[in-house]
Parts: C-alpha cells; structure tokens; sequence
C-alpha cells in the first residue's frame, strides 16, 4: 500500500526537513517486507491567498482516487501507537492500493475536505504548526512499521 503525505506548504532545508527524510527512509525500508510504502509527500501551495477552500482543491488533487484519507486534525481521535500500526495493516489487508494522509495549513483543512475523511486522526488537543504535525507523523509512519515488523523500537 503506497503512502501519501498531502500537506500544505513548502518546507525548505533545515532540522525539521532532515528529521522527515529519516523517517520517512526508515519507514521505507521496515514497510517493504510488510507491503507498506513507498512514501511520498506532496506539498501543495496556494499563492493566491484563497484560503483553506482552494489549498483543499490543490489537496485533492494530490490524493489518488480510491486512496483511504486520513485527515490530521486537532479535534480527531487520539489513538496509541500500536493502535495506528494495527490500523496501517488492516488498510493494507483491505486491499486499498494508497493511504492518504492530509495536513492542512494555518487555518487547517477546509470542512468540506475534512468531511470526506476515513479516519480522523489527532495528535492531543493542542496544536501544533504544520511542519511539526509533518514530522510527528513521519515518526509515528516508523515507529507503526517497526510495531509490525516487531522490531524493538517501539518499547512501552
Ligand atoms: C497550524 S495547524 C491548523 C490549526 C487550525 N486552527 C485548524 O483549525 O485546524 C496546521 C495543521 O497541522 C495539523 N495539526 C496541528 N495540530 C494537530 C494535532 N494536535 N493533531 C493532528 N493534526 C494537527 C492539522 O492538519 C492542521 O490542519
């Protein structure tokens, strides 16, 4: 099952980038035996100023059709980690070919976008800027991968 990051903004060279690479490469080689991966991340922007309605056109036409879409929200469900492994291999044993994982940008992701959502998943109450909420993700991506393949590196 291939996963998708579809986030808004660019993010340049600098600490959080670098700390997204690794995970995501980590997460790419512990997915390969479990059938899940490769990772992309498609960084959308809207240069217009439209708001979260157009950054949710720019959104969707990152998300591949039929993709499972998880929503990144504040107010979504607080899970644990092996709770979201065991969630990424039930998508993957349904047999849905992508996984797509939204985070919106200041104002966050557009109702209408968030409606449409399998799944939506929060990182606590509070928020956090996107760029964080991206690298966060990429190490929860990981650490699920490692859960599955039951290497050590997630420990309770
Ligand atoms: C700066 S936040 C935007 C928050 C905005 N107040 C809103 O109404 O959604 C940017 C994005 O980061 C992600 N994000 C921030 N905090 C989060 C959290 N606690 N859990 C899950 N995602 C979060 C969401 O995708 C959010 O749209």
């Amino acid at each position: 099952m291939k996963v998708h990051i579809c986030a808004v903004g660019r993010l340049r060279a600098g600490p959080e980038r670098a700390l997204i690479d690794d995970y995501l490469t980590r997460f790419d080689k512990t997915g390969r035996a479990l059938g899940l991966g490769p990772v992309s991340v498609h960084e959308v922007e809207d240069k217009k100023g439209g708001g979260m309605a157009a950054e949710a056109v720019l959104l969707e036409r990152a998300i591949p059709k039929g993709a499972v879409l998880v929503v990144m929200d504040e107010r979504g469900k607080v899970i644990p980690s092996p709770q979201f492994a065991d969630k990424l291999g039930a998508w993957r044993d349904e047999g849905r070919g992508d996984l797509a994982f939204v985070i919106g940008g200041a104002d966050g992701v557009d109702p209408a976008l968030r409606a449409k959502a399998d799944f939506k998943l929060s990182f606590g109450a509070m928020v956090w800027p996107h760029m964080l909420a991206r690298v966060m993700l990429s190490e929860q991506l990981y650490r699920a991968a490692s859960i599955l393949a039951g290497s050590p590196y997630h420990r309770v």
